[in-house]
């Protein structure tokens, strides 16, 4: 693996003052932020998200997904237990890049799924590898985690790498006519723990 860390830098945001540190991977030439709020204490678990770049629903207010209410809703939690962690991770469309997810919107507007459309464009489901966040935990000196995730393989992927996932944190936030039937695919065929009861709420850390 080539994660390198470059800088750190203030990141005043509408929730708080965040650290961002920013990292580059010489092998796919991607560059990942991680978000920090407050000191960490090696014992203690620390409230936080790994969160894959969705340009759609995090910089363009897509209702498409739910990725851009869940990452202001976990800035939000942060902020409001006063110290916390984001990863953003460069891996658009769940691996398969921008204009490969307008070409899979194009055809779940003609009728499929969010996993069918990858699958007719030839890939799979979910490309994503979390190998990166090692590094990245290391630097920001976290490894101990309450994960704020609905993703059953982040919690995994973690867990591989030896760090702690001591709580899952549920995020479901955003719900909307435009995204039901995605979450409802999310759920059923990619195994997300999703509850209709969550749907409405944010959830708090
Ligand atoms: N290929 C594809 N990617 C999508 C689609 N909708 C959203 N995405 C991508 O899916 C990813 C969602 O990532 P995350 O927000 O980390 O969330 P997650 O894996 O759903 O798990 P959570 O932690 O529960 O949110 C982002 O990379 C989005 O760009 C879609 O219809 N097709
Ligand atoms: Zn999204």
């Amino acid at each position: 693996m080539s994660i390198k860390f470059i800088a750190s830098s203030k990141l005043p945001t509408p929730w708080g003052v965040f650290e961002m540190h920013g990292f580059e991977d010489s092998e796919t030439g991607k560059e990942h932020v991680a978000l920090t709020l407050g000191a960490f204490d090696a014992n203690s678990p620390i409230l936080g998200r790994i969160h894959s770049e969705c340009l759609t629903g995090d910089a363009l207010f897509s209702l498409r997904c739910d990725c851009g209410f869940q990452l202001q809703t976990a800035m939000q939690n942060i902020a409001e237990a006063g110290q916390g962690f984001i990863l953003y991770l460069r891996q658009e469309g769940r691996g398969i890049g921008l204009l490969n997810k307008i070409r899979a919107y194009e055809l779940q507007d003609e009728g499929a799924n969010t996993v069918e459309a990858n699958e007719r464009l030839g890939f799979a489901a979910d490309l994503r590898k979390y190998d990166m966040i090692i590094p990245m935990m290391e630097q920001i000196g976290v490894s101990k985690v309450r994960l704020m995730t609905n993703n059953p393989r982040k919690v995994k992927a973690m867990q591989s790498f030896g760090l702690e996932v001591v709580e899952r944190v549920p995020l479901q936030v955003g719900k909307n006519r435009y995204n039901e039937d995605y979450l409802k695919t999310k759920s059923t065929e990619l195994g997300h723990m999703m509850s209709e009861h969550h749907f409405t709420e944010s959830s708090k850390g």
